[in-house]
């Protein structure tokens, strides 16, 4: 693989899995397999991704259940002392509020325009480390805060890493201004319409009442959710810029170039570091 460089690591860190490192007697001679669950492969990953944290650093914060594992971690060694002077940029309301409850110190993008390093998860990483990002909703703080940092480590669990983005079935996000949204719809609809197996939707949330209204970012804005049955098969930079230039569209969820490493953990507690 071109321009990537993989280095396989075994957990060398405090695990936040004591059993990990303790067989029980009857796996004295032989240990046994112990399978992590999805979430403790991403807690791995994520605490793997916090040893690059030093002090006095300014520091994006991601979002979703993996980034929710490192804002724990630097909460926990900024407690303890180990880290101090730390200065936080969350990507989303969520993770302004979680990082509060912690106690982590915010600040924000126009306070701050460069970014030491940002920790956030996926929800796919392709060969060449391209990302898809955004099925929390906040792929546009993200991609601004993300793009405006020195380091930006990628965290997941190993489900996430695909072959082609948009392959594992679930959704490419596309961010859109509420106004004329149909509108904007039926332009993105246009743009893959010689494509086979596409659909493409809007992002909806079920209230209390059962009523079905549309997700709103914390921008204010719309998701359509664009979906592909073999993934995006065709040059992802290219598709980038048209995507961009529908007007009404305020960003997509794609990430191309921009993770400088990919931490991935697997079932068996085994973390892979790739590096641009
Ligand atoms: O992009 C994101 C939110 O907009 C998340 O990072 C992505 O959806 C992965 O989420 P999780 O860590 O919960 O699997």
């Amino acid at each position: 693989m071109r321009g990537v460089s993989i280095i396989p690591q075994t957990l060398d860190m405090p695990t936040p899995f004591p059993h990990l490192l303790s067989p029980s007697p009857a796996s004295a001679m032989a240990p046994a397999a112990v399978v992590l669950s999805q979430d403790e492969q991403k807690r791995v990953a994520a605490y793997r991704a916090v040893d690059f944290v030093q002090s006095g650093m300014v520091l994006g914060l991601g979002t979703g259940s993996t980034a929710v594992h490192a804002l724990d971690r630097i909460a926990d060694l900024l407690r303890r002392g180990v880290l101090h002077d730390i200065v936080g940029i969350p990507t989303s309301k969520q993770t302004e509020s979680i990082a509060r409850a912690l106690k982590i110190p915010l600040s924000d993008l126009d306070a701050h325009p460069i970014i030491d390093l940002s920790i956030d998860g996926a929800d796919e990483v392709d060969p060449f480390l391209n990302l898809v990002k955004g099925r929390g909703g906040s792929l546009l703080r993200e991609k601004m805060i993300e793009g405006a940092s020195k380091k930006f480590i990628v965290i997941v669990d190993e489900s996430k890493m695909v072959g082609r983005l948009g392959g594992s079935g679930l959704a490419v996000p596309v961010e859109i201004v509420p106004f004329g949204w149909s509108y904007t719809l039926s332009k993105l609809k246009a743009l893959f319409e010689l494509e086979r197996g596409f659909n493409a939707k809007l992002r909806t949330r079920v209230e209390e009442d059962g009523k079905e209204v549309p997700f709103v970012t914390d921008n204010g804005n719309y998701i359509i959710d664009l979906y592909f049955e073999n993934g995006i098969e065709r040059d992802l930079g290219l598709l980038s810029d048209s995507l961009l230039r529908i007007v009404g569209v305020a960003e997509h969820g794609m990430f191309l170039g921009m993770a400088t490493s990919v931490i991935v953990a697997n079932k068996d507690g085994e973390i892979t570091v790739i590096n641009k």
